[in-house]
């Protein structure tokens, strides 16, 4: 039974393909109501109440998936997640539409002061002339971060005739040609925006964006909004441009600690703040819900995620294509770690023939999970396979070559070991499978599958007859056996494929075969 956790609440309609899932249970619980049994869900779902920090991932020994039911991740140690092979999905545009229309109802909020002028008749006053506010009709807008919300900003302010501009270093002329707004830099936009709109990420480069310095650098009378993300406005920096009335008013829904406390900030009149509300409509909170239902739910049964944080995006497409090579790759990275018992310092993979044409770096990490899985103790896969091999100092590189080695396709593996290297080809063919070509040296031709037994002799008569002889003796059936030379009469390999794994001492006998140079058990 898969156990889903969902800590923070969640819209049920959204939840609905999990709860009506037979095989999953789901959990919805505060992760302090459920510390007993934390090492026991295999999913974890959350908003941004949950700090799913190291200290939990650590505690969640069993978590594969945590899905975030919004956008923004930063309640997710997400380095910690990626080192635990932990995957870490949101849902990114379900509520974009809500919180652009919560950034409009706060804009319109702090102009016509309506919380002001709503306490003030619920105080049974009549005062019209204390609230007159200023119109968006020809204001000059400035938008800071254009992406999906940005975006839905920007189309709602033309619809009000406000003239609109946008500083994002990461949008492409084109995309801002096709949506036809005035691109500038940060200082054209903070000297010509009546109202300033931040809708960026909150990243080392974006804290305090909106700080001393560049605050001096807006118009006297400037609106500010915030409806990204706390600490984008420095609030500190915010007092005395209120205190001194360079900034008119300011509209927050998302603040530097949450909740904010006793912040000096809430004392001004023209603060309007409303608490991290801008996902939070019906719709919304449907539309997020459904979204990483439906992904956490792909995820375990073992199909491609597209919204995926930390690791790469797969369409259904494109993995139906790679996933025979997904396969056979995790197989090549298996039996190479195992062949190669000993320190290795790189892995170097060639792609040839129809595969190169794939997107090869979902294959490449699956390799190297594979590689790793035998010589790790946590938790090692697609997720984290490249940062571990990074950490333990093994290098990896890709190549490609248009030329599949007299097969459709090839995959060419050598690993450079401390006192050897050791080089493997394997191959995918529709409607057979996964074969292995090409074995240290010699060119074969076996499944990489079940309980193998790699036997390296000398090319001589009645070699396989005395292997044979000595399994069958033990009661060990060989299901398939292959054999390699390079020469005749010189250095031989056989391949067997046995019906059960081979007890080490039974390896121990066929070492001690006079023209047996080594033996290996390989298990895939
Ligand atoms: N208040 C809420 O409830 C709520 C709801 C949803 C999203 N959010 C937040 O809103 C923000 C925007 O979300 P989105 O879905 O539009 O994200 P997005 O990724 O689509 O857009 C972010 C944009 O910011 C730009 N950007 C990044 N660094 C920048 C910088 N230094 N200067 C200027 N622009 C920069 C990016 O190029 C991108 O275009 C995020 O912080 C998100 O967490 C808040
Ligand atoms: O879960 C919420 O309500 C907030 C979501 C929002 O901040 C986001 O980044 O998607």
């Amino acid at each position: 039974m898969i156990r889903i956790l969902v800590a923070d609440a969640m819209s049920e309609e959204g939840l609905a393909p999990l709860l009506a899932d037979p095989t999953i249970e789901v959990v919805q619980k505060k992760v302090s109501e459920v510390e007993g049994e934390l090492d026991q869900f295999d999913a974890l779902l959350v908003r941004s109440a949950t700090k799913v920090t190291e200290q939990l991932l650590q505690k969640m020994t069993n978590l594969k998936i945590v899905g975030r039911a919004g956008v923004g991740v930063d309640n997710i140690d997400v380095d910690a997640a990626t080192r635990y092979g932990v995957v870490v999905i949101n849902a990114p545009n379900g509520n974009t539409i809500s919180t652009a229309e919560h950034t409009f109802a706060m804009m319109a909020s702090l102009v016509r002061r309506i919380p002001q002028a709503h306490i003030s008749v619920k105080s049974r006053e009549w005062n019209r002339s204390a609230f007159v506010g200023v119109e968006l009709f020809g204001k000059h807008l400035g938008i800071i971060g254009f992406g999906r919300i940005g975006s839905e900003v920007a189309k709602r302010a033309r619809a009000f005739g406000m003239h609109v501009h946008v500083y994002d270093p990461f949008l492409t002329k084109a995309r801002a040609e096709k949506i036809g707004v005035d691109v500038c830099t940060l200082d054209e936009l903070l000297a010509q925006a009546d109202i300033i709109t931040v809708h960026t990420p909150l990243t080392k480069e974006t804290k305090g964006l909106l700080g001393p310095k560049n605050l001096a650098k807006t118009k006297k009378g400037v609106y500010l909004i915030n409806c990204a993300r706390g600490g984008i406005i420095d609030e500190q920096a915010l007092i005395p441009f209120l205190e001194n009335g360079h900034v008119a008013g300011v509209a927050l829904d998302v603040f530097e600690q949450e909740p904010p406390g006793d912040h000096p900030l809430l004392s001004f009149d023209n603060v309007v703040v409303t608490p991290h509300l801008g996902a939070s409509t019906v719709e919304a909170q449907v539309n997020v819900a459904t979204q990483v239902a439906e992904e956490v739910l792909k995820f375990l049964q073992g199909k491609p995620v597209t919204s995926s944080i930390n690791l790469p995006t797969l369409s259904k497409d494109v993995y139906e294509k790679i996933q025979a090579f997904y396969t056979l790759a995790r197989k090549m990275g298996i039996l190479a770690s195992q062949y190669m018992s000993e320190p290795v310092q790189e892995i170097a993979i060639t792609y040839s023939g129809s595969v190169a044409d794939l997107e090869t770096t979902f294959i490449t990490r699956s390799l190297l999970a594979g590689f790793l899985k035998p010589r790790v103790a946590s938790t090692v896969n697609e997720v984290n396979a490249a940062m571990i091999a990074k950490e333990r100092g093994i290098a990896f590189s890709e190549k490609f070559s248009a030329n599949g080695n007299d097969y459709n396709n090839t995959i060419t593996l050598t690993v450079y070991g401390e006192n050897k290297t050791f080089t493997m080809k394997g191959t995918h063919i529709a409607h057979y499978g996964d074969r292995i070509v090409h074995f240290n040296g010699f060119a074969i031709d076996f499944a990489p599958e079940g309980h193998l037994l790699y036997i390296q002799h000398h090319d001589k008569p009645g070699m396989i007859g005395k292997v044979g002889n000595i399994l069958g003796a033990h009661q060990v059936n060989i299901a398939t056996m292959q054999v390699g030379r390079q020469e005749v009469g010189g250095k031989a390999i056989m391949m067997l494929s046995l019906d059960k794994p081979l007890d080490d001492a039974l390896v121990e006998t066929l070492e001690q075969i006079s023209d047996i140079d080594a033996v290996k058990k390989l298990e895939v």
